[in-house]
């Protein structure tokens, strides 16, 4: 079987490089000529554990080629994934241009038979909206072509994303056609070989899918967020709260960390698609709405506590930041909190040093040169006033507090992942907050 995905993003090329790991014949386009030519070199656009490995096995013994030319990389292929990015757009809707300029693309140029499939998070109608792009390219050149467009939400997080991909709780697909279907069914039955199942649906339900699991995980990380904040005013613990209800299995025990918010290129942009699909439709997502509304809030908590502590002056102040992503095991920090929290510390008058273990070519040049990047998590500690904690990178966990002790000019610890525990840090001589916890 031939495959092309088009996008080398986080989702393209995880997805490219495990279809070509089960010995399927990919090809990853990509319209960024430097990217193509990196990884033609072996040198990957994204940092994401395990995915080197697999890229460069099977670039070396041909099964994985990467390409600019999508109308030259289409022609025999049975399969095309679009997972092209699907940003923002001013209102909060998913922008669908570069998806539908590759279905444009795909039109134009197919030659046999084709299932599209949409791997891309984009709002329900869309398959339908790539379906007709198609049709029309073709009827541009009079070509009668068969064709089926396929809904395949994509579900991995970064970080873990090869595993995920891998070892899927479960496939959805969307499909109109039953030759659609076989198709598929044969692409993804090596990797359900643990049991997990293919779900197969409308297209239209599929499409929503995506945004309901993203939406539900998000309202369960904000939900924890204002149970954390009432657990600040009242006395209460979250970690303790977290665990008793946790241990429901109704309830279950993932996803129900407080925390600074989440952040990243999915959760953010996924609530505020969804809340606009229902407005489009004449309906309110109210429960997203609050969702949304608690995370903006959520991420400038900590600087509400860093304010408090300081009597609303931080000028002049040092704050040594560890953690830039997002979340840990990736470098990716688009939406970062730390990104909300180091802005309004240098508009503060504050000085900032910060250290992540894989983000520092990220934080380059998505931060203010004023702040200065340190060679390691301790180094970002001298002559500093405070700690502030914001991605749980394992690094983070044990580090030498004597050091750090010795490092630092006063000894405040803000930890917005409530990754210590407060009475071992005042043990060891630190003023310590956490997010819903003592
Ligand atoms: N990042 C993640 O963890 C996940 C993302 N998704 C969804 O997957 C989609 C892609 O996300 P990412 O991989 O993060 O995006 P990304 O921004 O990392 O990568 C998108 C890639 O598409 C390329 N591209 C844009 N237009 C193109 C065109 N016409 N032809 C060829 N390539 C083109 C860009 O150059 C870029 O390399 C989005 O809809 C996102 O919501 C879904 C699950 C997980
Ligand atoms: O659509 C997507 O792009 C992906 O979005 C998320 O994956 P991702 O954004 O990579 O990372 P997560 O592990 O979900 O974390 C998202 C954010 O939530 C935060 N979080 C997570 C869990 C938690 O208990 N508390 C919490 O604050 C993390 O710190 C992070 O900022 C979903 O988990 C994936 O299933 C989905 O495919």
């Amino acid at each position: 079987m031939k495959i092309v995905v088009v996008g080398t993003g986080y989702v393209g090329l995880v997805t490219g490089a495990c279809l070509s790991e089960v010995g399927i014949e990919v090809i990853c386009v990509d319209v960024n000529i430097q990217k193509i030519e990196n990884l033609q070199k072996g040198i990957l656009p994204i940092y994401e554990p395990g995915l080197e490995d697999i890229v460069e096995r099977n670039f070396k013994n041909g099964r994985l080629q990467f390409s600019t030319n999508l109308a030259e990389a289409i022609i025999g292929a049975q399969v095309v994934f679009i997972a092209v990015g699907t940003p923002p757009g001013e209102d909060g809707s998913a922008d669908l241009q570069y998806v539908l300029k590759v279905a444009d693309t795909v039109g134009t140029y197919m030659n046999g038979y084709l299932v599209v499939v949409t791997k891309s998070t984009v709002p329900v109608g869309t398959a339908a909206k790539v379906k007709s792009a198609i049709s029309n390219a073709l009827k541009n050149r009079s070509a009668y072509i068969d064709f089926d467009v396929a809904s395949n939400p994509e579900f991995l997080k970064e970080g873990a994303a090869i595993d995920d991909f891998l070892k899927p709780d479960r496939i959805v697909i969307g499909v109109e056609s039953e030759r659609a279907k076989a198709t598929l069914h044969q692409l993804y039955d090596p990797f359900v070989l643990n049991g997990h199942p293919i779900l197969f649906m409308d297209i239209p339900s599929a499409e929503m899918t995506k945004y309901a699991a993203n939406a539900m995980l998000a309202t369960k990380i904000s939900f924890m967020n204002d149970i954390a904040n009432l657990c600040d005013i009242v006395g209460a613990n979250v970690n303790e709260v977290r665990k008793g209800i946790g241990s429901d299995a109704r309830i279950g025990n993932k996803f129900i960390y407080a925390g600074i918010g989440y952040g990243g290129s999915c959760f953010p942009k996924d609530v505020k698609a969804l809340i606009q699909t229902a407005e489009q439709n004449n309906y309110k997502l109210r429960i997203l709405k609050a969702v949304d509304e608690v995370n903006n809030d959520q991420k400038k908590v900590i600087l509400q506590k860093i304010m408090k502590h300081y009597n609303d002056d931080v000028a002049g102040k040092t704050f040594a930041v560890w953690g830039l992503a997002f979340k840990p095991k990736t470098d990716d920090m688009r939406e970062a909190p730390s990104l909300v929290i180091i802005e309004a510390l240098l508009k503060a008058g504050a000085n900032v040093q910060a250290y992540d273990p894989v983000s520092m070519n990220e934080a380059e040049h998505m931060l203010d040169a004023k702040v200065v990047l340190t060679k390691d998590a301790i180094n970002a500690t001298k002559g500093a006033d405070a700690l502030i904690l914001v991605t749980e990178w394992p690094e983070f966990r044990l580090p030498n507090w004597d050091k750090i002790s010795g490092n630092m000019k006063d000894h405040v610890i803000f930890d917005g992942r409530n990754i210590y525990n407060g009475d071992e840090m005042r043990a060891k001589g630190f003023d310590y907050y956490g997010i819903g916890i003592k």
